[in-house]
Order: C-alpha cells, then sequence, then structure tokens
C-alpha cells in the first residue's frame, strides 16, 4: 500500500480533468446498461472505447490514488470505490461528519447498480454502509479495518431517486469498535440497517505479520 500524503497542488488541474472523465464515464457505464441501439453501432462504440482505454493506458500507474492531505488540508481519497471522485466506480459518495461526529451522506444509486429487477444489488448498498460506518469509526478515533459487517434488508432499495445514509460509532472493546448505520428514504423510512466491528490492524502498530498476509484498507 502507498500511503502519499504529500501535498499535490501541482497535480490540481490534472485531478480536475481526471474527475471530469470519470463523471463522464460514469454516464457512459449507465448508458451501456441502459442502450438498445442496434448491434452495428454497439460494436463501433465498442470500438471507440478500446481506442480510448488504450489512449489512457500510454502513462498507467500501478494503483489508484490513496488517501493524500489536499490543497485545503483535508485528507481525500480520489481513488477509492465508494468515495474516489477520479473512480468511475465510485457513487462517488460524499460524508459529512456532524458536529455529534456522526456521519451523513446524501446518495442516489444509478440504474448500473441494479441487482433483482429495480433494485439496487444488495452487496452494493453492503459496500456503501462498509464505508460509511468505517468511516463514523475513524472520525469517532478508531481508525481501522473491516471485521464484520451485518446488514438487515428491510425493504427494496431503488435508484435514481434520492436517499440518505447515516451511521455512528457505538462502542469499543481494546482494539475492537463498532458502528451502526442505515440508507433510508427521506422521510427516514429505513431500507438497508448495518452493525460493523472494525480493528485496528495490529501490524499498524508494528505487532502483526504485515499488509501483505492482512489486506488493506478499503
Ligand atoms: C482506515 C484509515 C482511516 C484514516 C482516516 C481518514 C478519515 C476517514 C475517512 C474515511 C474512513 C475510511 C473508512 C473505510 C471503511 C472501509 C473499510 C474496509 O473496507 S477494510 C477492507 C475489508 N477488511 C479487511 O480487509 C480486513 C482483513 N482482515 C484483517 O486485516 C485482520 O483480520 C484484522 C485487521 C480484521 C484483524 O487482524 P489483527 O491481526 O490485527 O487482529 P487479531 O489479533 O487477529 O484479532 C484482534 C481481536 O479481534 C478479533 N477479530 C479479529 N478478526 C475478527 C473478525 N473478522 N470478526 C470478529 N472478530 C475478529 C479477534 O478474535 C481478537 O479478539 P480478542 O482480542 O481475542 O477478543
Amino acid at each position: 500500500m502507498t500511503l502519499d500524503l504529500a501535498s499535490t497542488e501541482d497535480a490540481e488541474p490534472q485531478l480536475a480533468a481526471l474527475t471530469d472523465l470519470s463523471r463522464r464515464v460514469r454516464d457512459l457505464i449507465d448508458a451501456v446498461a441502459l442502450t438498445d441501439v442496434p448491434e452495428g453501432e454497439l460494436a463501433a462504440a465498442a470500438a471507440e472505447v478500446a481506442a480510448l482505454t488504450e489512449r489512457l493506458n500510454a502513462v498507467r500507474r500501478d494503483s489508484p490514488r490513496s488517501f493524500e492531505i489536499g490543497p485545503d488540508g483535508a485528507p481525500r481519497n480520489l481513488g477509492n470505490a465508494v468515495t474516489g471522485s477520479a473512480n468511475p466506480h465510485a457513487l462517488p459518495l460524499v460524508a459529512e461528519v456532524t458536529p455529534e461526529r456522526t456521519v451523513r451522506a446524501e446518495l442516489s444509486f444509478r440504474p448500473a447498480h441494479e441487482g433483482p429487477p429495480g433494485t439496487v444489488h444488495g452487496g452494493v448498498s453492503a459496500m456503501i454502509l462498509d464505508h460509511l460506518l468505517g468511516h463514523a469509526t475513524a472520525v469517532a478515533g478508531f481508525p481501522g479495518m473491516t471485521g464484520t459487517l451485518t446488514l438487515r434488508y428491510r425493504r427494496r432499495v431503488p435508484y435514481g431517486e434520492p436517499l440518505v445514509a447515516t451511521a455512528e460509532y457505538v462502542r469499543s472493546e481494546g482494539r475492537k469498535h463498532w458502528s451502526e448505520g442505515r440508507i433510508a428514504l427521506p422521510d427516514g423510512t429505513v431500507l438497508v440497517e448495518a452493525s460493523g466491528l472494525f480493528i485496528a490492524p495490529s501490524w499498524w502498530s508494528g505487532q502483526g505479520p504485515g499488509p501483505e498476509s492482512a489486506g488493506e484498507a478499503g
């Protein structure tokens, strides 16, 4: 894992362009998921996408952008699968920390997140809650990696509609820290709720075998 925390002011124009590209690729992903154009059009689009892939691969990093301190002094993770504005896979989720040190995000899933018809895939909801619970645990002072995530799917999660996700730290036992969270409709109706256990890996304090065997932070 590369944790480059250096200031990246010189790279800001490139990162802004990468963010814009990522946003357009999200639109492309939904267009692919929903398109019904004829076969010839699909083949032509596939050839154009292949050419773009080759163009971007001309200069390639070993891994996506990791945690860093932005020019505003705030930590950010532009390559993250959930929050990364420079990752087309990400929503991207924008989470705010409340004065009570809970975490809140307004979000809307996209058609590409479909599992059952008209419904967001349960694993996608789990990914969002995993991150949000991890964030709530971190802002409580206990950054860690997910040990266990338990979900209860109460109602189907729609895509294309405004939703609200919240999470808060609950309790600790030694190195183990628990948080809870949920995805709800704007009126507060809970759709999915989650409880998660987060553990600061022993290798963070030099007591364990290291990230190669213990996994890496999401
Ligand atoms: C994170 C940096 C924050 C920076 C702050 C910036 C601002 C905040 C912004 C944003 C926050 C980001 C939020 C991210 C959220 C996403 C998180 C993920 O997706 S993480 C990827 C998925 N999870 C893994 O890949 C873990 C893989 N597993 C491991 O690495 C290890 O197994 C680990 C760390 C979980 C435990 O390993 P050990 O060696 O450190 O600990 P041992 O000694 O084995 O266990 C300690 C205690 O915990 C229990 N334990 C261990 N694993 C458990 C488990 N899976 N479930 C339940 N208990 C477990 C054990 O039984 C033991 O308990 P006894 O002390 O004996 O009571």
